[in-house]
């Protein structure tokens, strides 16, 4: 199977946690949108969703589905998105397509995280993936100084702006074996917005596309 048919095989099994009557809580990048599109084929069985990025609002309401503003919102069972790494506690890196800091507040909401992702997204380790962090474009170069003294290089995300008007730096050679201390101390990091480290709220359930089928991982 290609990558693509794992992540389409991963994005139609997410279904099965969608909640009828629920608003659903919609992530970005490849595999979201092959969820979008399945989602679109039950879109008579959900009221709306909310968007984690300015991509995902364009491509639901391009299917007819009611997008709603986050503010509006009180309840949402679950949230379904990809990763770019994932570890065995559900733990992950996010953020490649630079929507980590709008996807940590729509999950934040939702009761269950569902994690889609092909095979190749899972490791033993994170951090072969560089982590992304959001940065307000005057704290760049602080914020990049402090990520070297963790041991990090940052990279500048060259002519990358996000949804919300900042910047993105990609720390390339982090050791992450305390992904939760790490996502907490580089949030500390006054300039920082967040971090694409999920792991002090990761995922709840993950749905791993292989040559062997979807294989299902509940948070340990
Ligand atoms: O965090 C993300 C976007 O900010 C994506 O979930 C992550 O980059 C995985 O993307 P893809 O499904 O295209 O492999």
């Amino acid at each position: 199977m290609t990558q693509d048919e794992l992540k389409q095989a991963v994005a139609r099994a997410a279904l099965a946690y969608v909640v009828p009557d629920a608003i659903v809580g919609v992530g970005t990048g490849s595999t979201a949108n092959f969820f979008i599109d399945a989602l679109a084929e039950m879109k008579d069985r959900i009221p709306a969703a909310v968007a984690s990025s300015e991509a995902t609002r364009k491509r639901l309401e391009g299917h007819g589905i009611r997008v709603l503003d986050l503010n509006e919102v009180s309840e949402m069972p679950i949230y379904v998105d990809g990763a770019d790494e994932v570890n065995a506690r559900l733990h992950m890196i996010k953020g490649g397509g630079g929507a980590l800091t709008r996807e940590k507040i729509v999950a934040a909401v939702a009761t269950k995280f569902v994690c889609i992702a092909d095979a190749s997204k899972q490791v033993e380790v994170m951090g072969r993936f560089p982590l992304p962090v959001e940065v307000i474009p005057m704290a760049r170069a602080h914020v990049a100084r402090q990520l070297a003294k963790l041991g990090g290089r940052p990279a500048l995300r060259e002519g990358f702006v996000t949804d919300n008007g900042n910047l993105i730096l990609d720390v390339h050679g982090l050791a992450i074996d305390d992904p939760e201390a790490l996502e907490a101390e580089i949030n500390q990091i006054v300039g920082v917005v967040t971090n694409g480290l999920f792991a002090l709220r990761g995922a709840d359930v993950l749905l791993l596309g292989t040559a062997d089928g979807v294989k299902t991982f509940v948070k340990p």
